[in-house]
Order: structure tokens, then C-alpha cells, then sequence
């Protein structure tokens, strides 16, 4: 049977007078592909920060593979990772001096072996010493994803992985990240607006709204059941709604 990566029961996140995060229950299982969708400022991003225990919540309560981040966050990000679109990485080291820095963070045996094999895995093997500050978006993202799969987590929180992306990486990307789950049982939860790529790559959407789950399902069966042609058509439809 499979194991819950992720248990999220009546989370809340306030700033101030905004609530961010408003009452929000789910699971994620292990090896899953979850993608949390909605429009800017509907609470992706603060949820994601609160299972990583970046911020913490004004009330409810998380639990990731049995572990609160509260308590636990130290043990959860030994086996998880986190990538960004927009992650700002130190931009005077060159890029493998940055995997450098990472690998001996989270204790890395062999990391040469380990960044040579995912630069290679990213395309990216021939900017090892390029100076981070001088990639281009498309670039630091992939320099990004070597990050985040330096310690080979069991969960990988994505926000926004494929933004500034070119179609031909992105898709790349998407088939890595299927086969890495394929291979591994990888669990991810995935924020995008690139509706093409959350088609290829989620099992489940959670669609989010004013930091409220306003539905969820598999993205097809949502798409039929609103009656629409395309996930892009459903997002547009719920986000104006
Ligand atoms: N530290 C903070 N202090 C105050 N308000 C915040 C803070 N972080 C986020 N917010 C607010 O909380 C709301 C949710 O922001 P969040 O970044 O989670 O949205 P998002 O769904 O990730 O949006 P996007 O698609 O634009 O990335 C927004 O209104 C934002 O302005």
C-alpha cells in the first residue's frame, strides 16, 4: 500500500489582516505527482514554504512522512529538496562551485561523481565554470534542478521548475522528472502556469483560489467535468469566476 508523503489537515497562514493560507486539508501519496494551481497570489508559493517549514502556520497541522516541519525540519530536508524558478543561488561562484557548496551541505559521498552526473543529466555539463551570475534563466533553472537533486530526496517540492524555460528544456525536463519517479518513486508537488506541462506531468491538480482548494482531481477528468476544452480553458474559467 502506499505511504502518506504528505497529511495537511485545516492549515491556515495569516499576514496581517491577508490570509494567505485559508483552511486548506489534503494528502499527497508517495509517488505522486501533485500539482498545485491558481492565479497569482491564490497561496501556492506560502504553502510550499510552510511544508518546508519556511514559515510557520497560524493554525493547523502538517505532516510530512510521519515528520512535522515544526519539529522535525532538519530530518525532513535530509530526504526532500526544493527547487525554484526564481532561487536566488550565491552569483560569484561558478556553477559547479555552487553544486559544490551544496554537496557538502547536505554531506554528499562522491559529489564530483554526483555533479558531474547531473550536470550531465540537465545538459548544463558544459557550464560547469561558468560564473552563476552570467547564466541565463533558462540556465540557473536547470543549474537549480542539479541543486535539488543533489541528495536524491523522496520528495521534491517544485515552484514554478520549468519558468523561463524554452519548450524544448521544459519538455526535457518533464521526461526527467516522470522517469526519475518512474525509477526512484519519487513524490513531487509541482506549482505551474504552464498548463501543457501540468498535463504531462500531474497525477492529481489542486486547484487553489484566494489560499482556499476550490477542486481537485485528476486533470482530464476536471476538465471534462467543467465542461471545458483544455486545463488552460479550466484555470482561465475558475480564476475569473
Ligand atoms: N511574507 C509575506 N508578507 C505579507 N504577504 C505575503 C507574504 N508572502 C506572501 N504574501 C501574500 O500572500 C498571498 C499569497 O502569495 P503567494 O506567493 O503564496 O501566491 P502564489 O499563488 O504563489 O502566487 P504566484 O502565482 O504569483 O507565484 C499574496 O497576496 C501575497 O502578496
Amino acid at each position: 500500500m502506499q505511504a502518506v508523503a504528505i497529511e495537511v489537515k485545516n492549515l491556515r497562514k495569516v499576514f496581517g489582516k491577508l490570509v494567505a493560507v485559508d483552511q486548506l486539508s489534503f494528502k499527497v501519496m508517495e509517488s505522486e505527482i501533485v500539482g498545485f494551481l491558481g492565479a497569482n497570489g491564490a497561496g501556492k508559493t506560502t504553502l510550499i514554504h510552510l511544508l518546508l517549514g519556511l514559515l510557520t502556520p497560524s493554525s493547523g497541522s502538517i505532516q510530512i512522512f510521519g515528520l512535522s516541519p515544526s519539529t522535525s525540519r532538519r530530518e525532513i530536508l535530509s530526504f526532500s529538496n526544493f527547487a525554484s524558478g526564481y532561487i536566488s543561488l550565491p552569483t560569484n561562484l561558478t556553477v559547479k562551485e555552487n553544486l559544490q557548496v551544496f554537496s557538502r551541505l547536505y554531506r554528499i559521498k562522491n559529489p564530483e561523481e554526483k555533479i558531474l552526473s547531473l550536470l550531465h543529466l540537465l545538459e548544463i555539463d558544459h557550464l560547469q565554470n561558468k560564473i552563476t551570475g552570467f547564466l541565463s534563466a533558462g540556465e540557473l533553472t536547470r543549474l537549480c534542478l542539479c541543486k535539488a537533486l543533489l541528495n536524491d530526496p523522496k520528495l521534491l517540492f517544485l515552484d514554478e521548475p520549468t519558468a523561463g524555460l524554452d519548450p524544448n528544456i521544459s519538455d526535457k525536463v518533464c521526461e526527467l522528472l516522470l522517469e526519475l519517479r518512474r525509477k526512484t518513486g519519487l513524490t513531487i508537488v509541482y506549482t505551474s502556469h504552464n498548463m501543457r506541462d501540468v498535463e504531462r506531468l500531474c497525477d492529481r491538480i489542486i486547484f487553489m483560489k484566494s489560499g482556499k482548494i476550490i477542486t481537485q482531481g485528476i486533470p482530464l477528468e476536471i476538465v471534462q467535468e467543467f465542461k471545458q476544452k483544455s486545463l488552460e480553458e479550466l484555470f482561465i474559467q475558475l480564476v475569473r469566476e
